[in-house]
């Protein structure tokens, strides 16, 4: 168990440079064992997110390296061994071993996800698309087995009842080697889902629409990569950079950004009075003056992403008036609401609805990172305070922030990871 400490009330500046989408990667890394030569990933992100991901290839015989930020995947040898459950539950987007094992050889066992306790993650979609493709889906304690049938996954008309990330992707990976056309009808349309289709057809698959709500795949019998994938930059990381920028910043620069991925984010940091240059692969933001309070609604791509709420969250302390945050994808993601509490903050959550009040200044103390985003929100928070903040679970930071330390002591930021007292149970590697 680590712990982020950060002596607070300095202004930051200089520049940070945003590493390679975390939810792009962990996509990208359990698609590649579709391939039957080796994958190159660069701008791969140094979080644990990835180590971890790494450790499961490796139960499949997938040996990997990664140094410097390129990933070097060799899926030649792999094995199709059930994966019911240990690194499985460490995130979120083990998940995709699901899709990625069913595509390559017709049949995947692989236990319930992790990843951030965030209220309900059903896979329902998931099964929904797996099922459509003709596969059939078991759930043994936790440990679910997806099949196709012997003459193998056949293309499908599939429409979601929900958008989701997860599924579409999911859904892609197992289609892109079935027989046969496949069309998935409101697909998530979310950058990162663009990236993997990129990747993919870069291996000989056919995917269409990436990007659009309808995507269209013609099966192909097996994949090959033969060039190196750039991952996109972190929109969800530029985002939080950004917003703590504005709240603590003195003029900092954020290079690495693709400012389309970040439209409706940039646009209310626009409507509270945070002024910024937006060049073409940086934003530059200026010291913030007065700040206007404003009302945000999560939505999928391309609205204001739920991934970005609790960043943003302590540059709307800043504000005068009365804000209001509602987190229409994940209404329970209020994990960081009673740690700003401690803090000094006037918030308040009723029936799912977050309502911020202006907070004249904040106070260091002990607040815990119950979730990466949670993690975020307290980082600037903590930046912003007056004195010692000790952010515990750090860990749920380290998961899906590049080199997080690193960067925050480049803007000048006085912080360090220390060892919690509890005994390590998993080796942290992601650690600056
Ligand atoms: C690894 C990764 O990319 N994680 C991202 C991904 O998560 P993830 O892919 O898990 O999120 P989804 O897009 O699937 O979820 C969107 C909504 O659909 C619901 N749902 C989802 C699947 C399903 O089968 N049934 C169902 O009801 C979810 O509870 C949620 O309310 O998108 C989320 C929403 O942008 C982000 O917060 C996560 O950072
Ligand atoms: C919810 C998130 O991640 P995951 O889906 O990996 O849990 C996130 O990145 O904010």
């Amino acid at each position: 168990m680590k712990n982020m400490l950060i002596h607070g009330g300095k202004k930051l500046s200089g520049t940070v440079v945003i590493g390679g989408a975390k939810n792009s990667t962990v996509a990208l890394i359990p698609a590649a064992i579709l391939s039957r030569t080796p994958v190159t990933l660069d701008s791969v992100p140094v979080i644990q997110d990835v180590y971890n991901l790494m450790a499961i290839l490796d139960e499949m015989n997938v040996k990997s390296t990664f140094d410097d930020c390129v990933l070097h995947i060799d899926p030649t040898q792999i094995q199709n061994v059930p994966l019911p459950s240990g690194k499985i539950k460490s995130l979120r987007a083990s998940y995709y071993f699901m899709g990625a094992l069913l595509g390559r050889f017709g049949r995947a066992v692989v236990g319930l996800p992790g990843g951030d306790d965030i209220g309900p993650r059903p896979i329902d979609q998931h099964i929904k698309g797996f099922e459509a493709l003709g596969a059939s889906v078991t759930n043994d304690h936790g440990a679910i087995a997806i099949t196709a049938p012997k003459e193998g996954l056949h293309g499908a008309r599939i429409f979601f009842d929900i958008s989701s990330v997860g599924a579409t992707i999911n859904v892609i990976l197992a289609a892109v080697t079935a027989h046969g056309h496949t069309v998935i009808e409101n697909a998530a349309k979310e950058p990162e889902i663009i990236d993997l289709a990129t990747y993919l057809n870069n291996m000989g698959a056919v995917i269409r629409g990436a990007g659009t709500d309808t995507i269209r795949i013609e099966g192909v019998t097996q994949l090959a990569a033969h060039n190196a994938h750039t991952i996109i930059p972190d929109r969800i990381e530029a985002g939080t950079y950004l917003a703590m920028a504005a709240a603590v910043g003195d003029g900092i620069n954020v290079k690495n950004i693709i400012s389309e991925h970040l439209d409706a984010f940039l646009a209310k940091l626009e409507e509270m009075g945070v002024v910024m240059d937006v060049g073409e692969d940086s934003i530059f933001v200026y010291p913030s003056g007065d700040l206007k309070m404003v009302q945000i609604k999560t939505l999928p791509y391309p609205g204001f992403a739920t991934d970005l709420q609790q960043p943003v969250t302590p540059l709307m302390l800043k504000a005068h008036g009365e804000g209001i945050i509602i987190d229409t994808l994940y209404p329970k993601r209020v994990r960081h609401i009673p740690e700003l509490i401690r803090m000094g903050a006037d918030i308040t959550v009723e029936n799912d609805v977050i309502i911020v009040h202006h907070a004249d200044h904040l106070e260091g103390c002990e607040v815990a990172a119950e979730e990466i985003r949670a993690g975020a929100c307290l980082m600037t928070a903590g930046l912003m305070a007056e004195g010692d903040t000790t952010i515990t679970k750090a860990e749920n930071i380290l998961r899906g922030y590049d080199r997080v330390i690193m960067k925050l002591r480049g803007l000048g930021a006085d912080v360090e990871l220390v060892d919690a007292a509890e005994p390590e149970e998993t080796p942290m590697r992601a650690e600056n």
